[in-house]
This record gives structure tokens, sequence and C-alpha cells, in this order.
């Protein structure tokens, strides 16, 4: 294994911020570099060590000249690249990326969603149109919520990767005072949990709005776990625990946390606000929106029974009235 520990973050909101902080918090000897497309951002963390559209209270201790609006430079500086772009924005960012300058690396997603088009999620994506093996990719799940790694509150992480030895040693530099980590060899499971818990949180998100409380995001969310395990069990079948932390734990810090952006932009749906105008009054991307697009395409191959995912596809890409989709959701519920 490479184990220079140089690596690059691809990347310049909340959550590769504070990727950087847990990388940087942790004491394994490493260089860390970053990239992200915002040129004024760039001038103001060289000159004021802090992220001015993300949580800017991260002080960021990087040499200036580790971080930059080029690409091709960041990512030829590393071993390990961590993707934290959007999955909906990832292709436009690694736009002048060839599969030669990912060639021997590793590369870790932080992301949570598909990419749109292609219908893939990140490991697969790499894969094909990079010729990124299993055993050169990683998984960075959660349940963590980037507010709350800023704040230093006690996080677990979940680790994947195709090689266990791998994932074991990047554990190794993000564990923190505050950051435990979790490893698993199950990519497939852990993205695509990660994938549909962001979809259920904008359900759960929808049902607050329009009033619902507390005893039915319960049952909501009970359905969304049992749903989550159908259509994970039918893409990649393997043995394994849903109510383990990177699969059940992931639903409900999204489902739940005051922070979840997935949430909220679902709460602003159920209160009435347009796509449009909730996705700008936020400032932040909610994945969930993009992701039920891409998972109701991947569903015609696959015809698992998804009632929530499709409330959710209804209401934001149907413009469906928020309120009689989940009357007709709440009588298929158990
Ligand atoms: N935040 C969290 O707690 C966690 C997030 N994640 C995952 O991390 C990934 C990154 O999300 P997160 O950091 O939260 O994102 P944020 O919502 O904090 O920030 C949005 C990011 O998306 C970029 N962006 C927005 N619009 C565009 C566009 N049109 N083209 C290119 N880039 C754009 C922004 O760049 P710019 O500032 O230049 O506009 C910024 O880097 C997601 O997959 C998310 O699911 C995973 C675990 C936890
Ligand atoms: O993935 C997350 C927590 O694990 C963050 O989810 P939100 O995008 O809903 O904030």
């Amino acid at each position: 294994m490479d184990t220079q520990n140089k690596i690059a973050i691809i990347g310049g909101g909340s959550w590769a911020t504070a990727n950087i902080k847990m990388l940087a918090d942790n004491t394994a000897e490493k260089q860390i570099f970053w990239w992200m497309r915002n040129a004024d951002a760039v001038a103001h963390l060289r000159e004021f060590k802090h992220n001015p559209n993300y949580l800017s209270s991260i002080e960021i201790k990087l040499p200036k000249h580790h971080i930059s609006t080029d690409i091709k430079h960041i990512i030829g500086e590393a071993n390990f690249i961590l993707l934290n772009v959007p999955a909906a924005f990832l292709k436009e960012a690694l736009t002048d990326i060839t599969a030669e300058d990912l060639k021997g690396k590793y590369i870790v997603s932080a992301i949570k969603g598909i990419v749109p088009d292609e219908n893939q999620i990140i490991g697969e994506f790499l894969n094909q149109h990079y010729n990124i093996p299993f055993d050169h990719f990683l998984v960075l799940s959660g349940p963590c919520h980037a507010e709350e790694v800023a704040l230093e509150k006690l996080s677990y992480l979940t680790i994947a990767s195709g090689d266990p030895e791998l994932a074991a040693h990047f554990a190794g530099l993000i564990n923190t005072r505050y950051i435990q980590t979790i490893v698993s060899d199950d990519i497939y499971g852990t993205e695509w949990g990660a994938v549909l818990k962001n979809i259920y949180a904008v359900a759960s998100g929808i049902c607050h709005g329009i009033g619902y409380g507390d005893n039915f995001q319960a049952v909501l969310i009970s359905n969304a776990i049992r749903e989550l395990e159908r259509f994970v069990d039918v893409v990649h079948p393997i043995d394994r625990d849903i109510k383990e932390s990177a699969y059940l734990g992931d639903l409900l810090v999204t489902a739940y946390s005051q922070f979840s952006r997935n949430r909220t932009f679902g709460n602003m749906i159920g209160k009435g606000y347009t796509v449009t105008s909730a996705q700008l009054e936020m400032n932040m991307i909610a994945e969930g929106y993009y992701a039920v697009n891409c998972l109701h395409q991947v569903n015609k191959q696959y015809k698992v029974a998804m009632p929530i995912c499709e409330a959710v596809y209804a209401i934001l890409y149907k413009k469906k009235a928020p309120v009689p989709q989940m009357q007709h959701l709440a009588g298929q519920l158990s």
C-alpha cells in the first residue's frame, strides 16, 4: 500500500470543510491539499484561514499553496483523493481529469448521492469511467453531520472498501478524540443506504411541513428502513445487518436532525415552497432531491416496492400536491 498520506479534498462545502478539520486534528503524519471551484473562497482561506461560506468557525491551518482552484494540480500532489462534491456536480468538477490522472491513487467518496444521467453510485461511476478498481476505492459514510464535527461532538464514521487493510489505514487518518471509525466491506450497501436515507429525510421533512407529528414520523422511518433494506438486498444481496450505524444510524440522523439539509428542504416543500425557492433559500445542497429522480429510473430495472421514494418523486418531479400524496402513502404504511 502507498502510505505517503498525501490527501486531496475535492469540494468546498460543509462536509469538505469538516473533513479537513478531522484530518488536521488527527495526529498521523500527512499532508492535506484542498481544491474548490470558488476563487474568492480560496483567496479568503489563504488570507484568513476560514472558509467564508461554510462552517466558517473552523480554523484551517493548511499552507497557502495547498489550497487551489486548479484541480489537476491538487490531484497530482496526492495519493488519496477525497471526493466531496455533491453527486449532481461531480462530472462537471472532474471535467479536466482523466483516468491517467487518477491511476494508482486511492479514491475516497464522501459523497452521498447518484451521478445523474449515468444513474450510478460513485464507486460504480469511477470504476466504469475512470478505471478505478474497487480495491482502490473507499466510501466515507455517516451517521455524521458536518455541523457537529465543527463542534467536536462525538461522531462515528463508517469506512467501506473492497480492501479492508486500506479501509483500516484511512480510518487511522481521521480518528480523533471526537471521531470514532467503523470499517466495513459493504461498498454497495453503504453507498445505496446513504443515497436512500437522503430521500427518506426529504419525506420526513415534507410530512413535518404539512403537519404530521412525531407519531407519524416514527412509522414513516420504520417503513423507510424496511424499504431501504428491500432495495439494497436486491441490488447487492449479501449478509448485512441493516440496524448498523451506516444504514439505520445514517437514516435516523438525517431524518431527525435539525442540521439535515434534506429534511430542511423537505420541510419547505411541505410548507408550500417550490423546489427552486427552497433550493435558493437553503444555500446548501439536498442530495435527496437529485437522488429520487435517479432512483426512480434505476428502480425501473429492479422493480422493488418503494412507496416512500415514489411519493417523494411524485411531489418533486410530477409537481403533485404534498398533502394528498402523503395521505395516499400513509394508507400504505404499516
Ligand atoms: N454536510 C454534511 O453533514 C454531510 C454531507 N455529506 C455529503 O457531502 C457531499 C457534499 O455536501 P456538502 O458539503 O454538505 O454540501 P454543502 O451543501 O455544504 O455545499 C454545497 C457544495 O456544492 C457546491 N455546488 C453548489 N452548486 C454547484 C454547482 N452548480 N456546480 C458545482 N458545485 C456546486 C458548492 O460549491 P460553491 O460553494 O462553489 O457554490 C459547495 O461546495 C454531499 O454528497 C453530501 O451528501 C455527507 C455526510 C455529511
Ligand atoms: O449525510 C448526512 C449525515 O450523515 C447529512 O445529511 P443532510 O444532507 O441531510 O444534512
